[in-house]
């Protein structure tokens, strides 16, 4: 008879406050890894040369298979490229059909979210809202604060895997940027079809 064999707990740590881990280290990205990802290149590679952190998050290390829960801290920093806030890369999952739960934890901004066919949708995200992207939608966090980092809480399938490739080619149909002091949703000029 063969037994089945103990897995341990997997235990983390991180704050709801400040999105961090002591336990865990976090994966950084700063603008020199996504700076053809802005409207406005002059402004990016500017900032580029001081190599600024966008945003950082926390992966909790479970197995990426299916039956799993990957689940984390992401951690968007205030600041802007030319006029358009500071944002995640965004991508859609590698098995296209899998979805993912955003809680914000602390700040503001938006989710914006996008399918293969078209689609473009966003969401604000404020202390205590959670936004399900459904399956099949490409996500990227975006900070709209002029002072406080945008933090949030995120769980999806341990399968779901990331499919960067397709964003970094065409970007987003829609970017967030700053107009009158407030935050307005644009066409990108930059999307390829
Ligand atoms: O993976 P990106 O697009 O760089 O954005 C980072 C965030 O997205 C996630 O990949 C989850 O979708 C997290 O690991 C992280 O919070
Ligand atoms: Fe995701």
């Amino acid at each position: 008879m063969s037994a089945i064999a103990p897995r341990p707990a997997i235990v983390t740590d991180f704050s709801l406050v400040t999105g961090l881990s002591q336990s865990r280290t976090p994966l950084q990205r700063r603008i020199s890894a996504m700076a053809g990802m802005y409207a406005d290149q002059g402004a990016a590679q500017r900032l580029a040369q001081e190599d600024v952190l966008v945003y950082e998050f926390f992966d909790m290390g479970v197995p990426d298979s299916p039956g799993e829960v990957a689940y984390g801290t992401s951690i968007t920093y205030p600041g802007k490229v030319g006029d358009e806030y500071f944002m995640t890369k965004g991508h859609f999952h590698s098995v296209l059909d899998t979805a993912e739960i955003y809680y914000c934890l602390r700040g503001r901004g938006l989710l914006m979210m996008e399918n293969p066919e078209g689609d473009v949708q966003w969401e604000e995200l404020t202390p205590g809202k959670g936004v399900y992207v459904p399956g099949r939608y490409a996500h990227r966090s975006i900070n709209t604060s002029p002072d406080e980092p945008l933090i949030t809480f995120f769980a999806f399938p341990g399968h779901a895997g990331h499919d960067y490739g397709t964003i970094e080619s065409k970007g987003f149909r829609k970017i967030v940027v700053e107009r009158d002091g407030a935050p307005l949703v644009v066409d990108n000029p930059q999307w390829a079809q």
